[in-house]
Protein backbone atom coordinates (compact mmCIF):
# COMPACT_ATOMS: atom_id res chain seq x y z
CA UNK A 1 0.00 0.00 0.00
CA UNK A 2 0.99 3.59 -1.05
CA UNK A 3 2.51 5.65 2.32
CA UNK A 4 0.79 9.07 2.53
CA UNK A 5 2.40 11.76 4.10
CA UNK A 6 0.95 11.81 7.42
CA UNK A 7 -0.47 15.82 7.09
CA UNK A 8 -2.19 14.95 3.63
CA UNK A 9 -3.76 11.79 6.13
CA UNK A 10 -4.78 14.39 8.45
CA UNK A 11 -6.38 16.52 6.15
CA UNK A 12 -8.17 14.10 3.59
CA UNK A 13 -9.95 12.87 7.10
CA UNK A 14 -11.06 16.23 8.00
CA UNK A 15 -12.32 16.95 4.61
CA UNK A 16 -13.80 13.66 3.96
CA UNK A 17 -15.70 12.98 7.38
CA UNK A 18 -17.23 9.79 7.53
CA UNK A 19 -16.28 8.56 3.84
CA UNK A 20 -12.47 9.21 4.60
CA UNK A 21 -12.16 5.77 5.13
CA UNK A 22 -13.07 4.41 2.04
CA UNK A 23 -11.31 6.68 0.27
CA UNK A 24 -8.14 5.71 1.88
CA UNK A 25 -9.06 1.56 1.26
CA UNK A 26 -8.71 2.48 -2.07
CA UNK A 27 -5.00 2.68 -1.80
CA UNK A 28 -4.45 -0.60 -1.30
CA UNK A 29 -6.29 -1.21 -4.32
CA UNK A 30 -4.56 -2.12 -7.33
CA UNK A 31 -4.38 0.98 -9.48
CA UNK A 32 -6.54 0.78 -12.72
CA UNK A 33 -4.74 0.71 -16.25
CA UNK A 34 -6.38 2.49 -19.78
CA UNK A 35 -5.85 2.55 -22.89
CA UNK A 36 -7.26 4.90 -25.87
CA UNK A 37 -7.27 3.96 -29.66
CA UNK A 38 -6.29 6.28 -31.98
CA UNK A 39 -9.90 7.14 -34.12
CA UNK A 40 -7.37 8.78 -36.94
CA UNK A 41 -5.89 4.80 -37.91
CA UNK A 42 -8.85 2.47 -36.60
CA UNK A 43 -12.23 2.33 -35.64
CA UNK A 44 -13.71 0.87 -31.85
CA UNK A 45 -15.48 -2.00 -34.67
CA UNK A 46 -12.30 -3.07 -35.86
CA UNK A 47 -10.39 -2.80 -32.84
CA UNK A 48 -12.52 -5.09 -31.12
CA UNK A 49 -12.01 -7.75 -33.30
CA UNK A 50 -8.08 -7.50 -33.35
CA UNK A 51 -7.55 -6.09 -30.16
CA UNK A 52 -4.18 -8.52 -28.66
CA UNK A 53 -5.30 -8.09 -25.23
CA UNK A 54 -8.48 -8.58 -23.38
CA UNK A 55 -10.21 -5.36 -22.93
CA UNK A 56 -12.91 -3.59 -21.06
CA UNK A 57 -14.42 -0.43 -22.64
CA UNK A 58 -14.25 2.26 -19.80
CA UNK A 59 -17.66 3.76 -19.75
CA UNK A 60 -17.46 7.15 -19.56
CA UNK A 61 -14.86 8.02 -22.80
CA UNK A 62 -15.53 7.10 -26.49
CA UNK A 63 -12.16 4.78 -27.71
CA UNK A 64 -10.93 4.06 -24.16
CA UNK A 65 -11.00 0.74 -22.72
CA UNK A 66 -9.62 -0.61 -19.65
CA UNK A 67 -6.16 -3.44 -19.57
CA UNK A 68 -4.26 -5.71 -16.73
CA UNK A 69 -1.36 -4.40 -16.62
CA UNK A 70 0.07 -7.64 -14.22
CA UNK A 71 -0.35 -9.74 -17.53
CA UNK A 72 -0.23 -7.35 -20.55
CA UNK A 73 2.16 -4.51 -21.63
CA UNK A 74 0.84 -2.64 -24.34
CA UNK A 75 3.45 -0.70 -24.52
CA UNK A 76 5.67 -3.03 -26.04
CA UNK A 77 3.50 -4.34 -28.57
CA UNK A 78 4.03 -3.05 -32.42
CA UNK A 79 0.78 -1.47 -32.28
CA UNK A 80 2.13 1.18 -29.39
CA UNK A 81 5.27 2.09 -32.17
CA UNK A 82 2.40 2.29 -34.81
CA UNK A 83 0.31 4.80 -32.63
CA UNK A 84 -2.58 2.46 -33.03
CA UNK A 85 -3.27 3.70 -29.25
CA UNK A 86 -2.07 5.46 -26.21
CA UNK A 87 -1.65 4.59 -23.06
CA UNK A 88 -3.03 6.49 -20.51
CA UNK A 89 -4.82 6.72 -16.94
CA UNK A 90 -8.40 6.37 -17.53
CA UNK A 91 -9.50 9.42 -15.47
CA UNK A 92 -7.30 11.42 -17.31
CA UNK A 93 -9.44 10.69 -21.25
CA UNK A 94 -12.37 11.69 -18.50
CA UNK A 95 -10.78 15.33 -19.18
CA UNK A 96 -9.97 15.96 -22.68
CA UNK A 97 -13.90 14.52 -23.93
CA UNK A 98 -15.30 17.52 -21.95
CA UNK A 99 -13.60 19.59 -24.73
CA UNK A 100 -15.68 18.31 -26.99
CA UNK A 101 -12.87 19.30 -29.70
CA UNK A 102 -14.05 19.14 -33.46
CA UNK A 103 -12.78 19.24 -36.56
CA UNK A 104 -11.79 22.70 -37.90
CA UNK A 105 -11.53 24.61 -34.92
CA UNK A 106 -8.37 26.51 -32.96
CA UNK A 107 -7.76 24.72 -29.75
CA UNK A 108 -4.79 25.20 -27.61
CA UNK A 109 -3.63 22.68 -25.04
CA UNK A 110 -1.16 24.92 -22.92
CA UNK A 111 0.25 22.67 -20.32
CA UNK A 112 -0.05 19.48 -22.75
CA UNK A 113 3.17 17.42 -21.74
CA UNK A 114 3.43 13.96 -22.24
CA UNK A 115 0.83 14.58 -24.77
CA UNK A 116 -2.34 12.56 -23.59
CA UNK A 117 -5.09 15.07 -23.89
CA UNK A 118 -3.27 16.65 -26.95
CA UNK A 119 -3.29 13.38 -28.93
CA UNK A 120 -6.83 12.63 -27.60
CA UNK A 121 -7.66 15.84 -28.81
CA UNK A 122 -5.69 16.36 -32.20
CA UNK A 123 -7.56 12.86 -33.47
CA UNK A 124 -10.52 14.25 -32.61
CA UNK A 125 -10.20 17.35 -34.66
CA UNK A 126 -9.22 14.75 -38.06
CA UNK A 127 -6.53 16.59 -38.62
CA UNK A 128 -8.84 19.85 -39.86
CA UNK A 129 -8.24 23.04 -37.74
CA UNK A 130 -5.55 23.96 -36.07
CA UNK A 131 -3.99 22.36 -32.90
CA UNK A 132 -1.20 24.12 -30.76
CA UNK A 133 -0.01 21.62 -28.35
CA UNK A 134 2.61 23.93 -25.54
CA UNK A 135 4.89 22.46 -22.85
CA UNK A 136 7.37 24.90 -20.73
CA UNK A 137 10.11 21.89 -20.01
CA UNK A 138 12.08 21.79 -23.29
CA UNK A 139 12.83 17.98 -22.46
CA UNK A 140 8.93 16.70 -21.82
CA UNK A 141 8.01 19.24 -25.14
CA UNK A 142 10.21 16.41 -27.05
CA UNK A 143 7.93 13.61 -25.86
CA UNK A 144 5.14 15.57 -26.19
CA UNK A 145 6.21 15.94 -29.72
CA UNK A 146 7.32 12.43 -30.25
CA UNK A 147 3.85 11.13 -29.47
CA UNK A 148 1.75 13.36 -31.66
CA UNK A 149 4.19 12.34 -34.71
CA UNK A 150 3.00 8.37 -33.31
CA UNK A 151 -0.64 9.15 -33.18
CA UNK A 152 -0.22 10.38 -37.07
CA UNK A 153 -1.92 13.87 -35.98
CA UNK A 154 -0.74 16.20 -39.06
CA UNK A 155 -2.54 19.82 -37.84
CA UNK A 156 -0.74 20.14 -34.54
CA UNK A 157 1.81 22.59 -33.66
CA UNK A 158 4.41 22.03 -30.77
CA UNK A 159 5.94 25.00 -29.12
CA UNK A 160 8.26 24.96 -26.17
CA UNK A 161 7.05 28.66 -24.21
CA UNK A 162 5.86 29.63 -20.92
CA UNK A 163 1.98 31.25 -21.16
CA UNK A 164 3.09 34.63 -20.48
CA UNK A 165 4.92 34.32 -23.91
CA UNK A 166 2.49 32.54 -25.75
CA UNK A 167 -0.64 35.08 -24.65
CA UNK A 168 1.97 37.81 -26.46
CA UNK A 169 1.47 36.20 -29.38
CA UNK A 170 -2.21 35.15 -29.79
CA UNK A 171 -4.70 37.36 -28.08
CA UNK A 172 -8.26 36.35 -28.00
CA UNK A 173 -7.24 33.71 -30.78
CA UNK A 174 -8.18 30.00 -29.34
CA UNK A 175 -12.49 28.89 -29.48
CA UNK A 176 -11.15 26.14 -27.31
CA UNK A 177 -8.67 26.04 -24.82
CA UNK A 178 -7.26 23.14 -22.02
CA UNK A 179 -5.37 23.78 -18.92
CA UNK A 180 -4.97 20.64 -17.40
CA UNK A 181 -2.66 22.66 -14.53
CA UNK A 182 1.00 21.72 -12.78
CA UNK A 183 -0.50 20.31 -9.40
CA UNK A 184 0.53 18.67 -6.24
CA UNK A 185 -0.14 15.44 -7.89
CA UNK A 186 -2.05 13.74 -4.77
CA UNK A 187 -4.42 12.22 -7.43
CA UNK A 188 -1.64 10.16 -8.75
CA UNK A 189 -0.37 8.85 -5.48
CA UNK A 190 -1.35 5.20 -6.27
CA UNK A 191 -0.22 5.31 -9.29
CA UNK A 192 3.08 7.01 -8.83
CA UNK A 193 4.11 6.30 -5.02
CA UNK A 194 6.91 8.56 -5.76
CA UNK A 195 4.93 11.02 -5.99
CA UNK A 196 4.76 11.42 -2.12
CA UNK A 197 7.89 12.67 -1.70
CA UNK A 198 7.50 15.86 -3.62
CA UNK A 199 4.12 16.44 -1.17
CA UNK A 200 3.60 19.28 1.19
CA UNK A 201 0.78 21.80 2.10
CA UNK A 202 3.58 24.66 1.09
CA UNK A 203 3.36 22.93 -2.29
CA UNK A 204 0.00 22.55 -3.00
CA UNK A 205 -0.23 26.49 -2.04
CA UNK A 206 2.80 27.07 -4.96
CA UNK A 207 0.93 24.87 -7.23
CA UNK A 208 -2.41 27.15 -6.14
CA UNK A 209 -0.25 30.15 -7.40
CA UNK A 210 1.11 28.81 -10.45
CA UNK A 211 -2.67 27.43 -11.55
CA UNK A 212 -3.96 31.43 -11.38
CA UNK A 213 -0.75 32.75 -13.34
CA UNK A 214 -1.54 29.78 -15.87
CA UNK A 215 -5.50 30.70 -15.67
CA UNK A 216 -4.52 34.67 -16.49
CA UNK A 217 -2.81 34.18 -19.57
CA UNK A 218 -5.46 31.23 -21.00
CA UNK A 219 -8.21 33.76 -20.49
CA UNK A 220 -5.94 36.37 -22.52
CA UNK A 221 -5.93 33.68 -25.58
CA UNK A 222 -9.44 32.73 -25.03
CA UNK A 223 -11.97 33.91 -27.43
CA UNK A 224 -15.09 35.33 -26.85
CA UNK A 225 -17.96 32.08 -26.33
CA UNK A 226 -14.51 30.30 -26.40
CA UNK A 227 -14.70 26.86 -24.11
CA UNK A 228 -11.77 26.92 -21.58
CA UNK A 229 -11.33 23.44 -19.52
CA UNK A 230 -9.17 23.50 -16.51
CA UNK A 231 -8.08 19.62 -14.75
CA UNK A 232 -5.71 18.87 -12.36
CA UNK A 233 -5.08 15.39 -10.82
CA UNK A 234 -4.95 16.17 -7.30
CA UNK A 235 -7.72 16.31 -4.44
CA UNK A 236 -7.31 19.54 -2.51
CA UNK A 237 -9.70 22.20 -3.01
CA UNK A 238 -7.44 25.04 -3.38
CA UNK A 239 -6.23 23.93 -6.39
CA UNK A 240 -9.63 23.21 -7.53
CA UNK A 241 -12.92 24.26 -6.16
CA UNK A 242 -11.12 26.66 -4.84
CA UNK A 243 -9.17 28.17 -7.80
CA UNK A 244 -12.38 27.93 -10.11
CA UNK A 245 -14.22 30.76 -7.49
CA UNK A 246 -10.65 32.78 -7.77
CA UNK A 247 -11.20 32.46 -11.34
CA UNK A 248 -15.03 33.61 -11.59
CA UNK A 249 -14.21 36.24 -9.27
CA UNK A 250 -11.39 37.67 -10.98
CA UNK A 251 -12.94 37.10 -14.44
CA UNK A 252 -17.11 37.70 -13.98
CA UNK A 253 -17.37 37.08 -18.02
CA UNK A 254 -16.66 33.63 -17.07
CA UNK A 255 -19.04 31.33 -16.69
CA UNK A 256 -19.34 27.51 -15.18
CA UNK A 257 -21.07 25.17 -18.07
CA UNK A 258 -22.71 21.72 -16.28
CA UNK A 259 -20.38 18.56 -17.00
CA UNK A 260 -22.29 15.72 -18.03
CA UNK A 261 -21.33 12.97 -15.06
CA UNK A 262 -22.01 9.07 -14.95
CA UNK A 263 -20.36 5.48 -13.91
CA UNK A 264 -19.55 7.10 -10.73
CA UNK A 265 -18.37 10.77 -11.26
CA UNK A 266 -19.41 13.52 -9.02
CA UNK A 267 -20.27 16.81 -8.48
CA UNK A 268 -17.42 19.21 -7.09
CA UNK A 269 -18.20 20.36 -3.60
CA UNK A 270 -19.60 23.91 -2.76
CA UNK A 271 -18.46 23.40 1.01
CA UNK A 272 -14.80 23.59 0.00
CA UNK A 273 -15.20 26.96 -2.11
CA UNK A 274 -14.75 30.06 0.67
CA UNK A 275 -18.33 31.65 -0.44
CA UNK A 276 -20.01 28.76 -0.40
CA UNK A 277 -20.64 28.87 -4.13
CA UNK A 278 -23.24 26.23 -5.54
CA UNK A 279 -22.64 26.48 -8.90
CA UNK A 280 -19.83 24.86 -8.04
CA UNK A 281 -21.34 21.51 -8.62
CA UNK A 282 -21.59 21.94 -12.55
CA UNK A 283 -17.80 20.84 -11.73
CA UNK A 284 -16.38 17.28 -12.04
CA UNK A 285 -15.29 15.01 -9.26
CA UNK A 286 -12.96 11.61 -10.11
CA UNK A 287 -12.49 9.76 -6.87
CA UNK A 288 -10.47 6.66 -6.98
CA UNK A 289 -12.92 5.08 -3.58
CA UNK A 290 -15.97 5.87 -6.33
CA UNK A 291 -15.37 5.17 -9.98
CA UNK A 292 -12.64 3.03 -11.72
CA UNK A 293 -10.04 5.64 -12.41
CA UNK A 294 -7.46 7.77 -10.54
CA UNK A 295 -8.59 11.16 -8.55
CA UNK A 296 -9.27 14.12 -10.81
CA UNK A 297 -10.93 17.43 -11.33
CA UNK A 298 -12.57 19.04 -14.08
CA UNK A 299 -13.98 22.35 -14.69
CA UNK A 300 -15.49 23.52 -18.21
CA UNK A 301 -16.12 27.26 -18.64
CA UNK A 302 -17.48 29.73 -21.27
CA UNK A 303 -16.48 33.03 -21.77
CA UNK A 304 -19.10 35.24 -22.35
CA UNK A 305 -19.57 38.14 -25.34
CA UNK A 306 -18.89 41.34 -24.69
CA UNK A 307 -21.06 44.43 -26.24
CA UNK A 308 -17.65 45.30 -28.32
CA UNK A 309 -16.48 41.79 -29.01
CA UNK A 310 -12.38 41.69 -29.03
CA UNK A 311 -11.04 40.63 -32.36
CA UNK A 312 -7.58 38.70 -32.62
CA UNK A 313 -4.51 40.26 -33.73
CA UNK A 314 -2.76 37.39 -34.88
CA UNK A 315 -1.82 37.05 -38.50
CA UNK A 316 -1.64 33.97 -40.64
CA UNK A 317 1.19 32.62 -41.67
CA UNK A 318 2.64 33.78 -45.40
CA UNK A 319 4.34 30.61 -47.12
CA UNK A 320 6.09 32.21 -50.06
CA UNK A 321 7.31 28.74 -52.30
CA UNK A 322 8.55 27.87 -55.30
CA UNK A 323 7.40 24.98 -57.78
CA UNK A 324 10.78 24.33 -58.55
CA UNK A 325 12.16 23.88 -54.87
CA UNK A 326 9.51 21.22 -54.63
CA UNK A 327 10.95 19.26 -57.80
CA UNK A 328 12.28 16.11 -55.51
CA UNK A 329 9.28 16.06 -53.59
CA UNK A 330 6.79 15.81 -56.77
CA UNK A 331 8.88 12.42 -57.61
CA UNK A 332 8.71 11.21 -54.49
CA UNK A 333 4.82 11.73 -54.05
CA UNK A 334 4.31 9.99 -57.24
CA UNK A 335 6.86 7.29 -56.92
CA UNK A 336 5.23 6.23 -53.63
CA UNK A 337 1.96 7.67 -53.56
CA UNK A 338 -1.42 6.70 -54.77
CA UNK A 339 -2.36 10.28 -55.09
CA UNK A 340 -0.98 13.63 -53.86
CA UNK A 341 -1.93 14.25 -50.35
CA UNK A 342 -0.48 17.74 -49.07
CA UNK A 343 -1.32 21.37 -49.08
CA UNK A 344 0.38 24.79 -47.71
CA UNK A 345 3.51 22.99 -48.09
CA UNK A 346 6.35 25.20 -46.78
CA UNK A 347 10.39 25.11 -46.27
CA UNK A 348 12.18 26.14 -43.52
CA UNK A 349 15.80 25.87 -44.31
CA UNK A 350 16.13 22.36 -46.16
CA UNK A 351 13.16 21.07 -44.05
CA UNK A 352 9.66 20.73 -45.80
CA UNK A 353 6.24 20.81 -43.86
CA UNK A 354 2.48 20.58 -44.24
CA UNK A 355 1.04 23.55 -42.60
CA UNK A 356 -2.42 23.30 -41.05
CA UNK A 357 -5.01 25.77 -42.92
CA UNK A 358 -5.17 29.20 -41.73
CA UNK A 359 -1.96 28.74 -39.98
CA UNK A 360 -0.78 31.25 -37.65
CA UNK A 361 2.52 33.14 -38.04
CA UNK A 362 4.76 31.52 -35.73
CA UNK A 363 7.86 33.96 -35.54
CA UNK A 364 9.82 34.74 -32.70
CA UNK A 365 7.69 31.33 -30.77
CA UNK A 366 10.02 28.24 -29.80
CA UNK A 367 8.42 25.59 -32.25
CA UNK A 368 9.11 21.58 -31.89
CA UNK A 369 7.34 20.36 -34.97
CA UNK A 370 4.79 22.78 -37.18
CA UNK A 371 1.99 20.82 -39.11
CA UNK A 372 3.25 17.85 -40.62
CA UNK A 373 6.98 17.30 -41.08
CA UNK A 374 7.42 15.48 -44.36
CA UNK A 375 11.17 15.16 -44.84
CA UNK A 376 14.47 17.24 -46.05
CA UNK A 377 15.17 18.38 -49.54
CA UNK A 378 18.87 16.98 -49.76
CA UNK A 379 20.98 17.18 -52.81
CA UNK A 380 18.73 15.96 -55.79
CA UNK A 381 16.49 13.87 -53.61
CA UNK A 382 13.86 13.89 -51.05
CA UNK A 383 14.42 11.83 -48.10
CA UNK A 384 11.24 11.54 -46.24
CA UNK A 385 10.30 12.12 -42.42
CA UNK A 386 9.25 9.05 -39.74
CA UNK A 387 5.94 11.56 -38.75
CA UNK A 388 5.43 11.66 -42.50
CA UNK A 389 5.10 7.85 -42.69
CA UNK A 390 2.73 7.41 -39.21
CA UNK A 391 0.92 10.22 -40.56
CA UNK A 392 -0.33 7.80 -44.00
CA UNK A 393 -2.63 4.86 -44.77
CA UNK A 394 -1.69 2.24 -46.34
CA UNK A 395 -4.35 2.71 -48.90
CA UNK A 396 -2.59 5.82 -50.16
CA UNK A 397 0.61 4.30 -50.79
CA UNK A 398 2.07 2.17 -53.78
CA UNK A 399 5.38 0.53 -51.84
CA UNK A 400 5.12 -1.16 -49.23
CA UNK A 401 6.78 -3.51 -47.10
CA UNK A 402 3.94 -5.57 -45.06
CA UNK A 403 4.98 -7.04 -41.45
CA UNK A 404 2.76 -9.27 -39.47
CA UNK A 405 1.83 -9.40 -35.83
CA UNK A 406 2.29 -13.44 -35.98
CA UNK A 407 5.98 -13.17 -36.87
CA UNK A 408 8.47 -12.21 -34.41
CA UNK A 409 10.22 -10.66 -37.72
CA UNK A 410 8.83 -6.77 -36.94
CA UNK A 411 11.22 -6.65 -33.68
CA UNK A 412 14.09 -6.30 -36.53
CA UNK A 413 12.40 -3.17 -37.70
CA UNK A 414 12.24 -1.91 -33.99
CA UNK A 415 15.52 -2.70 -33.46
CA UNK A 416 16.90 -0.71 -36.55
CA UNK A 417 18.14 -3.87 -38.56
CA UNK A 418 17.79 -4.51 -42.37
CA UNK A 419 14.69 -6.13 -43.46
CA UNK A 420 14.67 -9.00 -46.54
CA UNK A 421 13.06 -6.64 -49.49
CA UNK A 422 9.87 -7.41 -51.49
CA UNK A 423 11.82 -7.66 -54.79
CA UNK A 424 9.04 -5.59 -56.21
CA UNK A 425 9.55 -2.11 -55.53
CA UNK A 426 12.67 0.12 -55.72
CA UNK A 427 13.61 2.96 -53.29
CA UNK A 428 11.57 4.14 -50.27
CA UNK A 429 8.94 1.57 -48.95
CA UNK A 430 6.76 2.33 -45.98
CA UNK A 431 7.04 -0.76 -43.49
CA UNK A 432 3.46 -1.27 -42.11
CA UNK A 433 2.64 -3.69 -39.13
CA UNK A 434 -0.79 -5.53 -39.93
CA UNK A 435 -1.54 -2.51 -42.39
CA UNK A 436 -0.43 0.07 -39.65
CA UNK A 437 2.42 2.27 -40.76
CA UNK A 438 5.49 1.58 -38.55
CA UNK A 439 8.03 3.77 -40.38
CA UNK A 440 10.36 3.79 -44.02
CA UNK A 441 12.63 1.52 -45.61
CA UNK A 442 14.77 1.48 -48.49
CA UNK A 443 14.90 -1.65 -50.64
CA UNK A 444 17.94 -1.94 -52.36
CA UNK A 445 18.99 -5.00 -53.89
CA UNK A 446 16.25 -7.05 -51.99
CA UNK A 447 17.44 -5.60 -49.06
CA UNK A 448 15.24 -3.09 -46.96
CA UNK A 449 17.44 -0.70 -45.37
CA UNK A 450 16.04 0.77 -41.85
CA UNK A 451 14.75 4.10 -41.52
CA UNK A 452 13.48 3.68 -37.92
CA UNK A 453 14.61 6.89 -36.48
CA UNK A 454 17.46 5.76 -33.95
CA UNK A 455 15.99 7.62 -30.77
CA UNK A 456 13.14 5.39 -31.16
CA UNK A 457 14.64 1.81 -31.90
CA UNK A 458 14.31 -1.14 -29.34
CA UNK A 459 18.19 -1.45 -27.93
CA UNK A 460 17.95 -5.53 -26.98
C1 LIG B 1 -0.60 17.59 -15.58
S1 LIG B 1 0.77 17.83 -16.57
C2 LIG B 1 0.10 17.78 -18.16
C3 LIG B 1 -0.29 16.43 -18.65
C4 LIG B 1 -0.76 16.46 -20.10
N1 LIG B 1 -1.86 17.38 -20.27
C5 LIG B 1 -1.18 15.10 -20.63
O1 LIG B 1 -2.36 14.83 -20.70
O2 LIG B 1 -0.30 14.31 -20.99
C6 LIG B 1 1.11 19.51 -16.35
C7 LIG B 1 2.20 20.09 -17.24
O3 LIG B 1 2.36 21.46 -16.90
C8 LIG B 1 3.72 21.80 -17.10
N2 LIG B 1 4.06 23.03 -16.35
C9 LIG B 1 4.85 23.14 -15.25
N3 LIG B 1 4.96 24.44 -14.91
C10 LIG B 1 4.26 25.15 -15.79
C11 LIG B 1 4.02 26.55 -15.98
N4 LIG B 1 4.52 27.46 -15.17
N5 LIG B 1 3.24 26.91 -17.00
C12 LIG B 1 2.73 26.00 -17.84
N6 LIG B 1 2.93 24.68 -17.73
C13 LIG B 1 3.69 24.26 -16.71
C14 LIG B 1 4.45 20.57 -16.61
O4 LIG B 1 5.75 20.49 -17.15
C15 LIG B 1 3.56 19.42 -17.07
O5 LIG B 1 4.00 18.90 -18.29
Amino acid sequence: MTQLPLEFIEKMKHLLAEEADAFFDAFSEARVAGLRINPLKIKTEQWENISPFPLEKIPFVANGYYYNYTNTEPGKHPYHAAGVYYIQEPSAMFVASLLDAKPGEKILDLCAAPGGKSTQIGAAMENKGILISNEIHPKRAKVLSENIERFGISNAIVTNETPQRLAQHFNHYFDKILVDAPCSGEGMFRKDPEATKYWNEDHVLTCQRLQKEVLQEAYSMLKENGILVYSTCTFSPEENEQIVEWFLTEYPDMELLPIEKSAGIEDAIPEWTKSNITDIKKCARLWPHKMKGEGHFAAKLRKRSSLEPKKTKTKEMIINIRQNELKEFIAFQQTILQNPLFSNLALFGNVLHSLPDHCPDLKGLKILRAGLHLGEMKKNRFEPNHAFALSLHLNEVKQFLQLTTDKQYWLRYLKGETLKGTEKYKGWVLVTIDDFPLGWGKEVDAIVKNFYPKGLRILM
